[in-house]
């Protein structure tokens, strides 16, 4: 099986989908959704984790230009960027949604160089919003941001034109897509409710 398709049954198994079609889940952008994707539960399982700093080094492996440098999205990216840093024994840095309050004021923690070629790392693409203001934030440093990668995506327009808007690459394990598939092969949703929840996506 390749790695995506493994990926996307194991955040099946650890529960990490929750599918609520009562009592929708608020993300972070405000946008009202029945489902939600906790990717945060794969820290617990060293096997799964394992899987996706491989299906990561897959894709840098993959790029013209290799990233100096591993940057976590705070705070869902940052576990994965760190464990993908140590892998490729590379630096690591990690960025806030803001500007810290109170001590040195840092957007960015550890050390970034102008000219330096990064990889963000997220946890999961909604609106794109978060991850984008991460790679902005690397930007204004004066770093090359080479792309973002994240685990898993809803497949929003609004993504993909945010990140085409910003010239940002992104690219992720797995997808809102793939997952239905899943849950469709497993009997667990039927083929209306699939419909369902792709017009639901595709309306956003
Ligand atoms: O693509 P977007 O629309 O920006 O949504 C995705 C973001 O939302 C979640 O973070 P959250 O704000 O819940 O914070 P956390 O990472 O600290 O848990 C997730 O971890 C992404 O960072
Ligand atoms: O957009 C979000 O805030 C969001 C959606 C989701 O499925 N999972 C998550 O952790 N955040």
């Amino acid at each position: 099986m390749a790695l995506k398709d493994e990926l996307t049954r194991e955040l099946l198994e650890i529960k990490a989908v929750q599918i609520n079609a009562n009592d929708y889940f608020t993300w972070t952008s405000g946008i009202k959704s029945p489902i939600y994707c906790d990717n945060r539960l794969t820290m617990s399982y060293p096997a799964v984790r394992k899987k996706i700093v491989t299906a990561f080094a897959e894709k840098i492996a993959a790029m013209e230009e290799k990233p100096d440098i591993i940057a976590g999205c705070a705070t869902a990216g940052i576990p994965h960027a760190a464990w993908l840093a140590e892998k490729l024994d590379l630096p690591m840095v990690y960025v806030r949604s803001k500007p810290k309050g109170h001590g040195k004021g840092n957007q960015i923690e550890g050390k970034i160089s102008r000219g330096q070629k990064v990889l963000v790392i997220e946890d999961l693409i909604s609106t794109g919003g978060s991850s984008i203001e991460s790679a902005k934030a690397l930007q204004a440093e004066g770093a090359d941001v080479l792309a973002v990668f994240a685990i898993f995506t809803y497949g929003l327009k609004k993504a993909t034109d945010q990140f085409a808007a910003e010239a940002i690459t992104f690219d992720t394990i797995t997808n809102f897509d793939a997952l239905i598939e899943a849950l469709v092969e497993d009997g667990k949703l039927t083929t209306t409710n699939k419909s369902e929840l792709l017009e639901w996506r595709n309306s956003l």
